[in-house]
Parts: C-alpha cells; sequence; structure tokens
C-alpha cells in the first residue's frame, strides 16, 4: 500500500489498565477476527490460556479498516511487552512505530509503568493519543483522570478519548483517531534496505520468525538477506504479514511491518534491535540502538529429582530457543548436586522462567536465592565477574567488590510517603528527587543496590502502600561497597547454595534472623544438628536443632507389620524432597529462606 495510507502505532498501559481487551476489540471492529475467534479467545483467558491468545501470539497485526473519508488504511498494531525487565525491548517496539495509544485505567489514573514507557514513547518521538478505559465501571473518575493527563502531556480535553473496550463503547473513535493523528510513516523505496527486528520467535519448520519493520527499500522473498550484527547471510523461507495468522506476501516495502521468516536456527542469530539489509547491496550504516540485554540477576536452578537433569536442560535449551536474553550454564553445587546458573534481565523474567519451567515442562525444581553479578578486585589487580555468592574468593585476597546500582522510580499516593520513605532507607537507597506528576501522587526518584531490590522489594511496596504503589527501574553503575560472604554451616560443614553476600553492617542481624529462620525449616533429625552462620571468617550466629526423640515406629503398637512398612515408604518419599547435606537432610524451603529476612 502507497506509505500515505499506512499507520504503525502500539500500545501502551499499565499492567491491567486493558491493553490486551482494547487490542482485541480493535481487531474484531476491523473484521481480522471473526466474532467467532473472539469467542474462543474470551474463552481463553477465562481458562487462564491467554498465552494462546491472538493478540499474544501475534506481537504485530495488520488491520485494513475504512475511515469515514471512505478510504482504506493499512494500521499496523505492534505489541508491546508489559513489563519493567524488558524495556529494551519494548524501545525496539516504538522504534518501529509513529503513534502510540497510552491507555490509562478510569479507576486507577497514571501508574509507574505507564509513566515509564509514555517516556520511551516520547523519546522516539511518538504521537501520543490518551485513551480512558474502563468508563463503564461505577468508579471510574473520567474527569480526575482526563485532568492528570492534561497535567502530563498538555492534552486538551476534547482529545482524550474515553472508551470501554470491554463494551466496546467508542472504541471505532480510537480508530478515526490513529489514521487522524498518526503520520504516515517515512522511507525510501529506492534506498539499500534497511529492517528493524522488533521482536521474533521460533518455529520448528520456518526457523528464527523475525518480526520486522522495514524503513529503507523492500524485502522480497527471493533476496538473499544479512543480519548486520553478525554478517550472517540467509535467504529467506518465507515473508509476510500478521492477519493475524502468517500470510505469505511477494513484498514489504519501506513504512511496512511484517515477518522474515530467516530459517536461522537461534534467535541470538537474529536478535531485537538488529538490522537486516540485503547482501547484494547492503546498507552501509545499521539502524541506531542495537544491543545486547544483559542478564542482571541470576539464580541457581537445580532438579529436585537428580534423575530430571537432562529434562531440565532441555527444557531451557527450548525456552531459549525464543528468549535470547535467558543464558544458563551447568554448575555443580556441593548442596544440590547438577543444575544450571540461570542469568535473567530481571526477577519477573526469571519468576516467567520458573513458572514455564513447572507448567509447560512439568518439572519440580528448587530454585536458589537470586544473586546479582558483582565485579571483584583482586589484590593482584586482576578483576573477575561472580554471580554465586559461593565463589567470591578470600576476603584476604580481595582488594575491592562492586555491586550493580539502580535508579528507582517509586509512583505512589501522598499518604504512603513516609513508609516508601522508611523501605527504600532499610534498602540502602539514597534518596534523589520527588515530582508530582498528577494530583496526590508522588514520584520518588531514588539510587538502590541491584542486590537490594531483588529480594522481596516489590511484594513489600505493595504490601505498604496496599497494592497502590508502582515502580520502575533501570541500571545506572558499578559501585564499591563493604560487602562480606555471610556463609551458613549445618553441622559445621559450610552450604554453598545457603551463601549470600551482604552489606557488612547489616551481616550480624542478617545472619541471626537466618539462622531463626533456618531452625524453623529444618526438621529434626536423629541427632543434634547445629546451624551457624559465619561472615568474614567467624562465626556471628548458631542455633541448635534438637534431636528427634521419638521412633516414628513407636507408633504402630506390635505387629502390624503392613502398617509398618507404609510409614517407612511413606517416610521415604518425604526425604525426596529434602537434600542431603552431609548425613544432614534440608528441604527446599531453607535455600529460599534468605529471601524476605529483611523486615523481621
Ligand atoms: N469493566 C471493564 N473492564 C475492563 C475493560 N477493559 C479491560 N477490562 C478488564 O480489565 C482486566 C485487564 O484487562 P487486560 O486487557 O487483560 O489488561 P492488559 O493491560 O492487557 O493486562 P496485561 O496483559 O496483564 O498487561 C481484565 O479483567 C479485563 O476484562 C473495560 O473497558 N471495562
Amino acid at each position: 500500500m502507497e506509505k500515505e495510507f499506512i499507520r504503525n502505532f502500539c500500545i501502551i498501559a499499565h499492567i491491567d489498565h486493558g491493553k490486551s481487551t482494547l487490542a482485541d476489540r480493535l481487531l474484531q471492529i476491523t473484521g481480522t477476527i471473526s466474532d467467532r475467534q473472539m469467542v474462543e479467545q474470551v474463552l481463553d483467558s477465562m481458562e487462564l490460556e491467554r498465552e494462546k491468545g491472538v493478540t499474544i501470539k501475534a506481537s504485530a497485526v495488520r488491520m485494513l479498516y475504512r475511515h469515514s473519508s471512505g478510504k482504506e488504511y493499512e494500521l499496523n498494531l505492534i505489541d508491546t511487552p508489559g513489563h519493567v525487565d524488558f524495556s529494551y525491548e519494548v524501545s525496539r517496539a516504538l522504534m518501529a512505530c509513529e503513534g502510540a495509544l497510552l491507555v490509562v485505567d478510569a479507576t486507577q489514573g497514571i501508574e509507574a509503568q505507564t509513566l515509564a514507557n509514555l517516556y520511551l514513547a516520547l523519546d522516539a518521538d511518538l504521537t501520543i493519543i490518551p485513551v480512558i478505559n474502563k468508563i463503564d465501571l461505577p468508579s471510574a473518575r473520567v474527569a480526575e483522570v482526563a485532568q492528570e493527563i492534561q497535567n502530563l502531556l498538555g492534552t486538551p480535553p476534547e482529545e482524550i478519548l474515553a472508551v470501554s473496550a470491554k463494551e466496546g463503547t467508542n472504541v471505532e473513535k480510537v480508530l478515526e483517531a490513529v489514521v487522524e493523528r498518526v503520520p504516515s510513516p517515512r522511507g525510501d523505496t529506492s534506498l539499500p534496505l534497511r529492517a528493524l527486528v522488533f521482536d521474533s520467535h521460533y518455529d520448528s519448520y520456518k526457523g528464527v520468525v523475525a518480526y520486522v519493520r522495514v524503513f529503507d527499500g523492500m524485502i522480497r522473498p527471493e533476496d538473499t538477506l544479512r543480519v548486520m550484527s553478525s554478517g550472517i547471510d540467509f535467504r529467506p523461507v518465507e515473508v509476510g504479514i500478521f492477519s493475524p495468522d502468517m500470510r505469505p506476501v511477494s513484498v514489504l516495502s519501506a513504512g511496512e511491518v511484517g515477518y522474515v521468516a530467516t530459517g536461522l536456527k537461534t534467535v541470538s542469530e537474529c536478535r531485537v534491535g538488529d538490522t537486516i539489509t540485503s547482501s547484494t547491496s547492503p546498507a552501509a550504516e545499521p539502524l541506531p540502538g542495537f544491543r545486547h540485554p544483559k542478564p542482571m540477576v541470576f539464580a541457581g536452578i537445580y532438579p529436585v529429582e537428580n534423575e530430571d537433569y537432562e529434562r531440565l536442560k532441555e527444557a531451557l535449551e527450548k525456552l531459549q530457543l525464543n528468549d535470547a536474553s535467558l543464558v544458563f550454564q551447568p554448575e555443580k553445587s556441593q548442596a544440590l548436586n547438577f543444575g544450571f546458573r540461570c542469568g535473567f534481565l530481571g526477577l519477573f523474567h526469571m519468576e516467567i522462567i520458573q513458572e514455564r519451567l513447572e507448567r509447560e515442562y512439568d518439572l519440580d525444581i528448587v530454585v536458589t536465592a537470586p544473586s546479582v553479578e558483582y565485579e571483584v578486585v583482586l589484590r593482584t589487580g586482576e578483576v573477575v565477574r561472580i554471580d554465586s555468592p559461593a565463589l567470591l574468593p578470600d576476603e584476604g585476597l580481595i582488594e575491592e567488590i562492586r555491586e550493580p546500582w539502580m535508579v528507582v522510580q517509586i509512583f505512589t499516593p501522598m499518604e504512603y510517603y513516609g513508609t516508601v520513605m522508611d523501605l527504600v532507607r532499610r534498602r540502602r537507597g539514597i534518596f534523589r528527587e520527588q515530582e508530582y506528576p498528577a494530583p496526590n501522587r508522588v514520584q520518588l526518584t531514588f539510587e538502590i543496590p541491584l542486590s537490594e531490590l531483588i529480594v522481596d522489594f516489590f511484594d513489600e511496596l505493595k504490601s505498604r502502600t496496599r497494592g497502590y504503589g508502582s515502580m520502575d527501574y533501570h541500571f545506572a553503575e558499578y559501585r564499591p561497597g563493604d560487602l562480606v560472604k555471610l556463609e551458613v554451616l549445618v553441622a559445621g560443614e559450610p552450604v554453598d547454595a545457603l551463601a549470600t553476600i551482604v552489606h557488612r553492617d547489616q551481616a550480624y542481624h542478617k545472619g541471626q534472623a537466618l539462622v531463626s529462620k533456618l531452625k524453623e525449616v529444618i526438621p529434626r533429625q536423629l541427632f543434634d544438628v547445629a546451624i551457624q552462620a559465619a561472615a568474614g571468617g567467624r562465626i556471628i550466629s548458631r542455633a541448635n536443632v534438637k534431636a528427634l526423640r521419638k521412633d516414628v515406629l513407636a507408633k504402630c503398637y506390635g505387629g502390624d507389620v503392613t502398617r509398618k512398612k507404609k510409614l517407612l515408604e511413606k517416610q521415604k518419599r518425604g526425604k525426596k524432597r529434602m537434600k542431603m547435606i552431609g548425613n544432614v537432610e534440608i528441604p527446599q524451603e531453607a535455600f529460599l529462606a534468605v529471601l524476605g529476612l529483611e523486615e523481621d
């Protein structure tokens, strides 16, 4: 289609403000999906099967829309990932667009995530169309929320749309506004090809399917193409659009959005942010802004049953096919045996992977406490990076330990100001500034070590603000800190998987809290078990798990042999979820005991 009839846009919203519902409604109004498919989709969501939903499967859908002027437009709706951990992916998806719908829940108003993505959209020079959603709810505060938006963006009230995505009210106006307000894409079909990869998925027949926005030139299925960052050349298996199913086309030209099935075997060969060009007449420069996202949070993942190791490995490999930012390598822990050290973009990314391993691959796993990556300067001058506390060298060898610091923005109603400040102070945070982007709301900016954020910070924020607080964070820099390894010894043996790195001032308090928590979760054995915490080579806390006196079999009066057998069987099964450390059984809860120590 002619460029002037193309519109590329996305939807930005805080979680649960109605992005998916609005997207589905737009697809339905334009006849892109049938009412029958729509019903299936609704059913899916009721069964918590939303991963299978149309909008989620195809993150760039082409719709055809006839405007009231009688002209037909090609509208490309590009999906953006919903979470802060994926802000690089969000920024690439935004770069593929000229406009954004800013969806704000009429009962909630503007939230931190809305702001974070809005700033990214403004950075990308997008035209913003504010949409207040859920006006059907009795608790909707349309006028108030419109005022918040006006204060923030200067949008006059008559340009702010008020809709109910659920009931369809005013949704047609959203499409009209996209046509009228979002600029048509620029780009020159006669220049050498440059197409931005803004998302991808792995298909077992077609290889990596790259979702692209063509900026210059054209893509034809018969061309040989090149991934610019790696120089890899390939012949596309197929070129097409999502409508919303994959549909082959004979050309994608400058301004258009679609997909290239590359036949490549892993998403790391054709990453988000990369530029695809022609291998016969390549562009001189790639599109700006490509980078490799770096994992920030690390944890060990171990099978509960040793024999599941291979299955776990295969599951991680499969997940990695679709997720270039998941990294893992084999790790051997003395306590947990064979498993994997995994790196994630953030805590939420880690939770998604953990849940997928359990739900989709039916694996029983133990996940160790998350850690950040430290930069350790040795006395020899050498700098080593460690992402597992167990690997920290002896204190005598260390000159300095540096840890990652983040900039965090917290958005909360004014009444929780004090409790949020207190939370941040307890987590070694440094206050930077405050702003008031909406009435009775404050946005606080802090610097805080990442290691403090990854232990229940978000949950704690939610509970302190009764669910109203929201946050956003990004990496700032590595800074030296007075850090020590906090070790745990069980029956005199250090347990590698229980070690953490903490600030020296907190070592004593955390050591004590950890020991008393472990005392609760480690079951009594046939003998006394000493649990000790040590920091900097000194024991700082100790507790005893008293020996179990009663013989389990004493309960079976005399002779009932089958009952006795059953009891022994049951005991044996119970043991399976335990890990033996020396001759002590440690249950999996113990490995996460370091989480949630903060507020005790
Ligand atoms: N009453 C009412 N509920 C709505 C409306 N739009 C969405 N919802 C509901 O709000 C909830 C969240 O909507 P989603 O569309 O899943 O929100 P989302 O922003 O896509 O959420 P994530 O996918 O989690 O980011 C769902 O229970 C919807 O049914 C609306 O206009 N009115």
